[in-house]
């Protein structure tokens, strides 16, 4: 897997690739590891299919059960807690969950990394998942606070090709949403090999011709 996520003067980026793997088993290459909790609200997940799966779903339901017990939506941060504390009850017994949550509160937009060790932290750049050293060294060479949406939207997609073409354990379709003030935006799905054609011709025109 390879998730990541940034911010930026339009808001928050979130790209992730679609693969699950069972060993060298390819399980599926349609999965979905950006989740939408809420409409100002969204999750990534990398690490065991069924626990990211499974916590997602609970934390969903705590964070509705909060919104009609406090007739407000959940904060970033108290969300991030939330799951924090929840995983945190089952250190050491096995857990494998690396999030990340991106959403808009009342203080503006939020972006924190959990995992199932007890980190949680804020943060303007994240990427999670096997193939996370790859999408860095895309992500960290491309990344500036001024980007236009169309350049952020690029910086993602690229990041996670990138990694997909080298990780043997991520790959499928990338998607690319984007966390506004006025809730997310699903950007983007494209399939990594059609991204694979794309660059080749950009390379290809770029290329002063040798003949
Ligand atoms: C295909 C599939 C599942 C599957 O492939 N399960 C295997 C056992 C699994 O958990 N795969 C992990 C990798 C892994 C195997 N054993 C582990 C033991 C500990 C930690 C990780 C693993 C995976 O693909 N993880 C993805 C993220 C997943 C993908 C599916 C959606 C939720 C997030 C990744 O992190 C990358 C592929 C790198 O592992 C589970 C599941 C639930 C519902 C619907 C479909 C599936």
């Amino acid at each position: 897997t390879t998730t990541l996520g940034f911010q930026y003067q339009g808001g928050i980026v979130l790209a992730v690739d679609s693969r699950a793997t069972g060993g060298q088993f390819i399980g599926s290459s349609t999965m979905k590891k950006i989740v939408e909790i809420n409409d100002y609200l969204l999750g990534t997940l990398a690490g065991g299919a069924a626990d990211c799966v499974y916590w997602d779903r609970v934390l969903a339901r705590q964070c509705r059960m909060y919104e009609l017990r406090n007739r407000e939506r959940i904060s970033i941060a108290a969300a991030s807690k939330l799951l924090s504390n929840m995983i945190y009850n089952f250190k050491g017994m096995g857990l494998s969950i690396g999030m990340m949550l991106a959403g808009w509160d009342k203080r503006g937009p939020g972006l924190y990394y959990v995992d199932s060790e007890g980190t949680r932290t804020p943060g303007k750049v994240f990427s999670v998942g096997s193939g996370s050293v790859f999408a860095f060294g895309v992500l960290d060479s491309g990344y500036k606070w001024d980007l236009t949406d169309e350049q952020a939207y690029e910086l993602g997609r690229r990041s996670i090709y990138h990694a997909t073409h080298r990780d043997a354990y991520s790959g499928g379709i990338i998607r690319v949403y984007h966390m506004k003030s006025t809730g997310w935006v699903h950007i983007s799905d494209e399939d990594c090999k059609n991204l694979y054609y794309a660059y080749q011709a950009e390379k290809a025109m770029e290329q002063p011709s040798t003949s």
